[in-house]
């Protein structure tokens, strides 16, 4: 089944009959806890009910993988970009995949079909050298998502899941994965947070106090001012208006914060920043040294591919001579294209001039173009972003652009004043936030949202090829204040 990331949608449904009788491993354990105080008020009734949702996506999962499992073959073949992926990994490291060539003779025409496309692209595109196809091969490839056992995390991601109105049936063990992943990197930031805040609500209603020491927690997560004050204008409007009892300040808090995080993405008129199928699109990313634009740009290339969409890799960091190396790892792992230039301190406008070229000759989905690490500070290297833009607008005036700044959460308010001279010279559409696992400062999306007021289009929660997705901002914030 191919799950497109970038709408949240799979584009096919595996049907599923018969698995609401069944009952998940472990279950038991987790609804006799709540079955022994039914006497209690409705939100035992609530937990209940979000249990019951949860043991009903998780037995719909338990036979979806049952089901592909025993018809493995025709699951492969029918999706596209899997096939693609597989035909790629084939194309490029034949040694590896045996289970691929399990696959039959479908698997191997795509895998020419593919080989013959690439050799076209061949005069533009750098060759994988041996050496890094070997490099390559010791990196984590991308193995399937797995449902575990039904346990806490598993029962917390379908609940939020649930929350947002989606039926058990129609979630996929991606979206699991991912939640699982997003609530484990933003531990750091939860642990100074949450523990805090909870302490001090308790079971009496919100006071004057409580509010500020909520002050100091969100400045502390780096929140920002601007975020901070407005988070609690509201809770204190709130209060003047009735007694706010703990769960209720929680669920207004949470509220809050969804919608600072939100305000940007609406003004925009677009939810989710997907690629325009029939359409090129080409996504910019700049920003400070170091922050992880290349790695995002790869693991990006990774979900347009699994998602479906064809991508193109620019390598236009030519100031760092390993950054073309790393892009080309990158490239090899997903089976994406990439267009470099290896003359030292190439012009990167030269290396986006042959992306789009090769882009339109192929009909290419995505173009996602790296660039050199800068200072905001540094007038001369900005001046060159805004060349590169210039020569992209110029280009492909029928292109949809993405201009994405890579912040790197651990550098809190600090990141803010790089959203602040990145916007003007490279007209920024987005930010991307990396490294929220290492950091206590992921509170630092709530200033970009509201001080930038810029949208959030990606989060980054680890080094691990799956750990960038699709930004959400109330998952997010669930993640965020998970009471775990
Ligand atoms: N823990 C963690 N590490 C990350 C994340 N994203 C990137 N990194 C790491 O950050 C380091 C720098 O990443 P790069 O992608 O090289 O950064 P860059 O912005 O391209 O660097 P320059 O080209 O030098 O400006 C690498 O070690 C990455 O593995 C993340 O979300 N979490």
């Amino acid at each position: 089944m191919v799950y497109d990331w970038f709408n949240r949608q799979a584009s096919d449904d595996v049907s599923t009959e018969k698995v609401l009788e069944e009952k998940p491993e472990g279950s038991e354990e987790v609804s006799s806890d709540s079955s022994n105080n039914q006497e209690e008020s409705s939100s035992i009734n609530q937990e209940e009910s979000s249990l019951e949702w949860a043991r009903s996506a998780y037995a719909r999962l338990k036979a979806q993988q049952a089901q592909q499992k025993t018809s493995q073959p025709s699951v492969e073949i029918d999706s596209a970009s899997e096939t693609a992926l597989a035909a790629n990994v084939q194309a490029e490291f034949s040694a590896q995949s045996s289970s691929f060539e399990a696959g039959g003779s479908l698997l191997e025409q795509a895998a020419l079909q593919r080989q013959v496309r690439q050799e076209e692209l061949e005069e533009k595109v750098e060759e994988v050298s041996p050496q890094l196809a070997q490099q390559s091969q010791f990196l984590e490839t991308s193995p399937e998502p797995r449902l575990g056992e039904f346990d806490e995390t598993f029962a917390w991601s379908a609940e939020v899941l649930a929350a947002q109105g989606r039926k058990p049936e129609k979630i996929s063990l991606e979206e699991i994965d991912w939640l699982g992943r997003l609530r484990r990197g933003l531990e750091k930031t939860r642990q100074g947070f949450v523990k805090g805040l909870l302490e001090n609500l308790g079971d009496d209603p919100l006071t004057p106090e409580v509010l500020d020491d909520l002050e100091t927690l969100l400045l502390r997560a780096d929140a920002g001012v601007e975020a901070t004050d407005q988070v609690l204008d509201a809770l204190r409007r709130r209060m003047n208006e009735e007694v706010v009892d703990p769960a209720e300040g929680l669920r207004f808090l949470k509220q809050q914060l969804c919608n600072l995080l939100e305000a940007p993405i609406q003004d925009t008129g677009t939810d989710l920043l997907a690629p325009e199928r029939g359409r090129l699109n080409i996504w910019l990313f700049v920003g400070v040294n170091g922050v992880g634009k290349t790695t995002t740009l790869g693991k990006l290339a990774n979900l347009a591919v699994r998602s479906g969409y064809t991508a193109l890799i620019a390598a236009a960091d030519t100031f760092r001579a390993a950054a073309v190396e790393q892009v080309k790892v990158w490239g090899a792992r997903s089976g994406v294209p990439v267009i470099a230039n290896s003359t030292a301190n190439a012009d990167p406008a030269a290396v986006v001039f042959d992306a789009i070229g090769a882009a339109r000759s192929k009909s290419t989905d995505l173009v996602l173009v790296d660039t050199a690490g800068r200072l905001q500070t540094k007038h001369n290297l900005m001046e060159e972003l805004q060349k590169v833009r210039r020569i992209i607008d110029r280009l492909a005036p029928e292109a949809r652009v993405e201009s994405l700044l890579i912040l790197d959460a651990s550098q809190g308010q600090n990141g803010l004043r790089q959203a602040m001279a990145f916007a003007q010279a490279a007209a920024l559409t987005g930010v991307v936030i990396t490294k929220l696992d290492g950091t206590s400062r992921g509170g630092v999306a709530l200033a970009v949202a509201s001080e930038a007021r810029l949208p959030i289009r990606f989060i980054g929660a680890g080094e691990g090829i799956r750990d960038l997705r699709p930004f959400n901002s109330f998952e997010f914030v669930e993640a965020l204040l998970a009471n775990y």
